[in-house]
C-alpha cells in the first residue's frame, strides 16, 4: 500500500508543476482586471461607433497600416479594425456579447471573485452570441451588419440542410434549452412565479388598505385631541395622548421591522450572487423608552467556502460510483435453474391419522408419568411436527424436563426432541418427525419474499423452520459460521445452499469466495465461476485450494488483506465496510490514495478437521486473527467439519464462532462440543439441523440443492462475460523456502536431533512415526516435521504420501547438521 502511495504522488508531480501559471497574485489580478474592464469598454465604444461609420471606414480597412489614412471610428484604426473583425466578419451586433464578457472577466479579476462561475458565463455568453447572430442571419440581406458573416453563413448552412422552417425550429429548441438549463425556467417555475406574484399583490393591497386605515385613525385622533382642549377636559386629553403614543409606537415598530426585513433580504440576495463573500451585518434595535437603550445584534459570520464540494460535483457529473459497471450486463441466475421438488402440490402433506396417533401417544406417555395435559397443539413442519402442550396446573416443568429421555423412549421414534419450556411461550414442545418428510427445495426458499426482500448485506436462505417459515440470516451479522455434523447428514448440501444463496443475491463485484476443499470433490463445481466470484493468491493456478500448505499462505494473505482494509477504513474515517463502500460510492474517497470498492470475502473451509490435523498452529493462528478481527472489514469465515471433537473445535474456535449449525451427530458429547448443549444427536439427518447464534436453538430443515442444480447455476454464470482473472489476494511471502516454517536453529524443538535420527534411520518422513517413537502429540510431531523440512532433512508435503527423506544415513545426517 505504502508503495502505491509513493508511485501515485510521483505520477502527480508534473500536473502540479503546471498549475501555478494560472494563479495570479492579488496585484496582478487587479492590473489584469482593470485592463480587461477598460478593454471591454473600448470594445463597446468601437462597436457602437462602427455601427454608424462602418460604410465609410470599410474602404480604409485595407490601408490601416498607412499612418496617414484617416478613419471615422471613435477609436480610430484600432476601433475600425477590431470592430470589422468582430462585427462584420464575425457575429454582427451579437458581438457586443464579447465586450460584455471581457468586461465581466475584468471585474472578476479586479474583485478577486470565484472564477468557477466565469467559465459558465463564457460558455453561455458565447452560445447566446452564436444564437443571436444566427437568428439575425435571416435578415442579412436587408442589413449585413446584423448577423455578421458567421451568423449569415451558419444560417445559410442550416437552411441548406434543414430548410427555413427546420432552422427556425432548431433555433427555437436552442432557445428553450437556454431557458431551462441556464435560467431554470420550467412550466412549474413559471406557475409558481405567477402564484407568488398574485400573493404579493394581494399582500401589498392588504398593506395599503391597513396603512390608509392607520392614517385615517391618526387623523381622527388628532381631531379628537383637539376636541377635548376645546372642551377643556384635560384628563381625557392626557389619556388620548397616551393612546396615540402607543399607536404611533406600533406604527414605528412596524416600519422598523419592515426595514430589518429589507436589509436581510438584500444581504441574502448579495450572498447568493457572490457565494464566497463573507457576510457580517449589524442590526440596531432602538427601544422607544426615553433613555433609548441600544442593543446591538450581530449575526454570525458566514464561513468562507474555499472550493466547491468535490465529491458532490463528481457525483453530479458522473453519478454515484457503480462497482458493477465492469460487468454491467451480468445476469443473475434465474429461478428456473433450480428444481421444483414439490411441483404440482403443497410441500407439506398433513396426515390426520398420523397426527392423531402421535397426539394419543404423547398424552398416554405423559399420563404414565402422572402428567396431565390441559391443552395440545400441533404445528406441522417439513420434517417434524411440533406438539405444544400446556400441562395441568400444578405440574412442574422440571419434572417433564427430567423425564425427557424416558418420554422420548416411550414415543419410540427417532429424532424426538423435547423443549421444556419453549422460550417465550410458556409451553412445552415435543418435536416428532413426520413419517413422510418433505424436501425443502432451494427454489422455494430463494423465491420466498423473505429472501428476495431481505435487506441484509449477505443474506443466506438456510431453509425452513418448524412452522414452515423461510429462515433467512445475514452472514455479515453472524459474523462467522461453524458447521458440523456426522458424515452424510447434509453438511455439503448446507454449504452449497449458502453459496447458492449468495450467488442469487450478490453481484460478482460485491462478494468473493475463497474456497478450501481438502476432499477435492465437494466444491469443484465452483471452478466455473472462478473469474466471477473466486479469489486466489497471485501465483496460484487453481482458485479452489485443495493443498493444505497453500491454505496457510492463503490464510496469511487474508490477514494481510484484513490489515490493508483496516488501514483504508482508518484513512476513510469509517467504522465498517458498509460505511466505507457507501462513502466510496459517493465519490468521497480518492482512488489515487489507494481507495477502492471492497467486495465481501467469504472463506469456506470444507473439512476443517483435516486442516487442523495437518497444519495445526499454522492455520489456527491466522484463523483466530481473522475470526477475531475480520468482521468489520467484510471477511467472513465458514468452517465445516465432520469431526466435532474438542481438538478440532477448540476453545478459540468456539469463542469466535458464535453462529453454529449442527447436523445430526452420533453422541450427546459431540452435540455439546458444537452447540454447548445436547439435541443434535436427536436429529434425523438429511438436512435436519439446529442453528444457534449465541442464544436460542432453532430447529431447521436445510434447503436441498442437488449437484446438478449447482452445476446449472455455475454454468449459467460461467458462460457470461467475466473479469480477466480471479480476484487477487495480496501476495504472502512465506519465510524462505516458501513454506512459512520455523527455521531459526535456536528455536528448534529439543527433540529435533532425535527426530532427525528416527526419520533417517527409517527412511520415512512421516509425522505419525515420530508420534509413536518419540511419544509426542500430533501437533508437536507436525512442528518437528516442519523444522526438519526447513533444515533440508525431509522433502515438502506430498499430500497423502509420506515425505521423502533427503539424507541417506546417520553419518550423512551428522555431517549435514555440523555444516549448518
Ligand atoms: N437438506 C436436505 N434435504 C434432503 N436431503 C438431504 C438434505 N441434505 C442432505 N440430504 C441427503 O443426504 C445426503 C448426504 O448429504 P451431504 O453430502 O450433504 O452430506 P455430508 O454431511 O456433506 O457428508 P460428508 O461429510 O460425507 O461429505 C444427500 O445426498 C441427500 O440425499
Amino acid at each position: 500500500m505504502a508503495k502505491k502511495k509513493k508511485t501515485t504522488s510521483k505520477k502527480k508531480a508534473p500536473t502540479k508543476f503546471k498549475k501555478p501559471n494560472l494563479n495570479f497574485s492579488r496585484k496582478q489580478k487587479v492590473i489584469l482586471g482593470s485592463f480587461l474592464i477598460l478593454f471591454g469598454i473600448a470594445l463597446v465604444v468601437a462597436f457602437t461607433s462602427f455601427l454608424f461609420n462602418w460604410k465609410v471606414d470599410q474602404s480604409t480597412l485595407s490601408q490601416l497600416s498607412d499612418r496617414s489614412v484617416e478613419t471615422q471610428n471613435w477609436l480610430s484604426k484600432f476601433g475600425a479594425g477590431i470592430s470589422n473583425f468582430f462585427i462584420y466578419k464575425g457575429f454582427g451586433v451579437a458581438a457586443y456579447s464579447i465586450a460584455v464578457l471581457v468586461t465581466l472577466t475584468g471585474f472578476y479579476f479586479f474583485l478577486g471573485l470565484n472564477k468557477n462561475n466565469l467559465k459558465t458565463f463564457w460558455f453561455w455568453g458565447v452560445l447566446v452570441m452564436l444564437w443571436f447572430s444566427t437568428v439575425l442571419g435571416f435578415f442579412a440581406e436587408s442589413n449585413a451588419l446584423l448577423g455578421g458573416t458567421i451568423g449569415f453563413e451558419t444560417n445559410d448552412f442550416l437552411q441548406d440542410y434543414l430548410g427555413f422552417t427546420g432552422t427556425v425550429l432548431l433555433l427555437a429548441f436552442i432557445f428553450i434549452v437556454y431557458l431551462v438549463a441556464r435560467l431554470n425556467i420550467t412550466p412549474e417555475a413559471v406557475a409558481k412565479y405567477f402564484h407568488q406574484t398574485k400573493k404579493e399583490v394581494a399582500k401589498d393591497f392588504d398593506e395599503a388598505q391597513q396603512q390608509s386605515t392607520v392614517a385615517q385613525e391618526e387623523d381622527n385622533l388628532s381631531e379628537e385631541i383637539q376636541a377635548p382642549t376645546v372642551k377643556g377636559d384635560s384628563a381625557t386629553s392626557e389619556e388620548t395622548e397616551a393612546e396615540l403614543a402607543i399607536k404611533f409606537e406600533r406604527k414605528e415598530e412596524g416600519e422598523e421591522s419592515a426595514s430589518i426585513q429589507d436589509t436581510t433580504e438584500n444581504s441574502s440576495v448579495e450572498l447568493e450572487n457572490t457565494s464566497t463573500v463573507s457576510q457580517k451585518e449589524k442590526i440596531v434595535i432602538k427601544s422607544n423608552d426615553e433613555e433609548d437603550v441600544e442593543m446591538e445584534v450581530e449575526t454570525a459570520e458566514e464561513e468562507e467556502e474555499v472550493e466547491e464540494n468535490l465529491s458532490k460535483k463528481l457525483v453530479e457529473d458522473f453519478g454515484e460510483f457503480d462497482p458493477t459497471l465492469d460487468l454491467k450486463n451480468y445476469k443473475f441466475p434465474t429461478i428456473e435453474l433450480l428444481k421444483d421438488y414439490n411441483a404440482g402440490g403443497s410441500s407439506i402433506t398433513i396426515d390426520q391419522r398420523e397426527l392423531e396417533e402421535n397426539k394419543d401417544n404423547i398424552v398416554n406417555t405423559l399420563k404414565n408419568y402422572k402428567i396431565e395435559i390441559a391443552q395440545i397443539k400441533a404445528t406441522v413442519g417439513p420434517t417434524v411436527t411440533l406438539y405444544e402442550i400446556v400441562p395441568e396446573a400444578g405440574v412442574r416443568i422440571s419434572k417433564i424436563k427430567n423425564l425427557e429421555d424416558d418420554i422420548a423412549l416411550s414415543l419410540s421414534a427417532l429424532g424426538i426432541r423435547i423443549i421444556a419450556p419453549i422460550p417465550g411461550r410458556g409451553t412445552i414442545g415435543i418435536e416428532v418427525p413426520n413419517k413422510n418428510a418433505s424436501i425443502v427445495s432451494m427454489r422455494s426458499v430463494v423465491a420466498s419474499s423473505k429472501f428476495q426482500n431481505a435487506e441484509m448485506q449477505l443474506p443466506l436462505a438456510m431453509g425452513k423452520t418448524i412452522s414452515n417459515e423461510t429462515f433467512v440470516v445475514d452472514l455479515a451479522k453472524m459474523p462467522h459460521l461453524l458447521m458440523a455434523g456426522a458424515t452424510g447428514q447434509g453438511k455439503s448440501v448446507g454449504l452449497n445452499c449458502i453459496l447458492t444463496s449468495l450467488l442469487y443475491q450478490k453481484h460478482p463485484a460485491e462478494v468473493k469466495f475463497v474456497l478450501v476443499d481438502p476432499k477435492k470433490v465437494e466444491l469443484t463445481l465452483f471452478n466455473k465461476i472462478e473469474r466471477h466470484y473466486l479469489a486466489k493468491l497471485p501465483d496460484s493456478e487453481e482458485a479452489i485450494i485443495t493443498d493444505n500448505t497453500k491454505v496457510i499462505n492463503t490464510l496469511n494473505s487474508l490477514c494481510i488483506e484484513m490489515d490493508n482494509r483496516y488501514e483504508l477504513l482508518k484513512d476513510a474515517m469509517v467504522r465498517n465496510i458498509k460505511e466505507y463502500n457507501e462513502k466510496f460510492k459517493a465519490r468521497k474517497l480518492n482512488p489515487e490514495n489507494g481507495h477502492k470498492f471492497l467486495p465481501y470475502i467469504v472463506l469456506v473451509v470444507d473439512e476443517f478437521a483435516d486442516l487442523i490435523m495437518t497444519a495445526g498452529k499454522e492455520v489456527e493462528t491466522p484463523i483466530a486473527r481473522l475470526a477475531q478481527l475480520a468482521r468489520a472489514i467484510g471477511i467472513h469465515l465458514i468452517i465445516a467439519t465432520q469431526r466435532p471433537s474438542v481438538n478440532v473445535i477448540t476453545g478459540m474456535i468456539k469463542a469466535n464462532f458464535p453462529a453454529r449449525i449442527a447436523f445430526r451427530v452420533t453422541s450427546k458429547i459431540d452435540s455439546r462440543t458444537i452447540l454447548d448443549s445436547g439435541g443434535a444427536e436427536q436429529l434425523i439427518g438429511r438436512g435436519d439441523m439446529l442453528y444457534t447464534q449465541g442464544n436460542d436453538l432453532v430447529r431447521l430443515q436445510c434447503a436441498f440443492v442437488d449437484t446438478p442444480e449447482v452445476e446449472k447455476i455455475t454454468e449459467f454464470i460461467g458462460s457470461q462475460k467475466a473479469y480477466p482473472d480471479a480476484h487477487k489476494l495480496p501476495e504472502y511471502e512465506s519465510e524462505e523456502s516458501g513454506t512459512g516454517l520455523d527455521i531459526d536453529v535456536d528455536e528448534r524443538d529439543k527433540l529435533f536431533n532425535q527426530a532427525a535420527e528416527v526419520l533417517v534411520t527409517a527412511q520415512q518422513g512421516s509425522a505419525s512415526l515420530l508420534q509413536r517413537k518419540l511419544k509426542v502429540g500430533y501437533n508437536r510431531a507436525g512442528r518437528l516435521i516442519d523444522q526438519l523440512e526447513a533444515a533440508g532433512i525431509v522433502g515438502p508435503f506430498e499430500g497423502s504420501k509420506a515425505r521423502q527423506v533427503l539424507i541417506t544415513d546417520l553419518i550423512a545426517l551428522e555431517e549435514h547438521l555440523n555444516n549448518e
